[in-house]
């Protein structure tokens, strides 16, 4: 089964926050992305709401419920109160959790599972009660008993954070190595009843080689790339090109 793609609309908001005008809309290009075969649509509402803003986060919710009842809504974010309650009040079926300190550039590692399976039991087992899907961003390079404490949590799955990967666009070794390295990641987490997700600086370029040595990721979220060959290609051929490169038959 092909991996199914998850617009991420961080970068667009980034661009519609640069003046105080209501363009690019968030909500438009979620929507040109979701006809276009995307599967759903994924933010990430960083604490000093940087480029998604909370006010933006209804808005997307009521698309997908309008529109695209069969498309799915993923929220990233650091399980604080605050982003905890914005889960509660806006119920996307996919929360995915990530180790982020508010003052990060952006999302560079996953979760020690050994230092933080306390706070993570806790916090998944308040999601789970709510009826989230819950995914655990992940280094990629975990050990079977690092894998199998994140199952204990009781999360459904983990994303496999491709940055290191991503990194690699001038070094097909390294590129090869490091899918080789999720690779072997993947199938233990497979073997311990967790669905792999995975995402961060992936492009149309990488996804092959990717899903090529992955075969079991269930879904990429894709924003930084995808939205710069937006910028080229528009958004509607953009999701297309992505779709095919994750094996979609478009
Ligand atoms: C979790 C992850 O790798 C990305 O989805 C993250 O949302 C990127 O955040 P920025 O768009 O703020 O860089
Ligand atoms: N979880 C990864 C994501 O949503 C987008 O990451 P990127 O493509 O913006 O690097």
């Amino acid at each position: 089964m092909p991996a199914k793609l998850s617009v991420n609309l961080n970068a667009v908001a980034m661009l519609r926050n640069r003046r105080d005008l209501p363009w690019p809309s968030v909500t438009a290009l979620g929507r040109i992305a979701l006809e276009a075969g995307a599967s759903g649509l994924t933010v990430h509402p960083r604490p000093d709401q940087r480029h998604v803003r909370f006010s933006d986060l209804q808005p997307i919710r009521d698309l997908i419920d309008d529109e695209f009842s069969e498309t799915e809504f993923n929220m990233e974010g650091y399980p604080n109160e605050e982003f905890l309650r914005l889960v509660e009040t806006h119920e996307p079926e996919q929360v995915t959790l990530v180790p982020d300190d508010p003052a990060q550039a952006t999302s560079d590692h996953g979760w020690d599972f050994r230092k933080n399976h306390n706070l993570l039991g806790s916090v998944v087992g308040r999601l789970k009660k709510k009826g989230f899907r819950v995914s655990l961003f992940a280094d990629g390079d975990e050990d079977a008993e690092a894998l199998r404490i994140a199952r204990e949590t009781g999360a459904d799955r983990i994303e496999l954070y491709t940055g290191p990967y991503g990194g690699c666009y001038d070094d097909p070794e390294k590129a090869e190595k490091i899918a080789a390295e999720l690779a072997r990641t993947a199938a233990i987490a497979a073997s311990l009843g967790l669905e792999v997700n995975a995402g961060h600086d992936l492009t149309v370029a990488n996804l092959p080689l990717l899903v090529k040595h992955v075969p079991n990721i269930a879904e990429v979220s894709i924003g930084h790339g995808l939205t710069a060959d937006a910028l080229e290609y528009g958004m509607a051929e953009t999701v297309r090109r992505f779709r095919r490169a994750c094996g979609q038959a478009v």
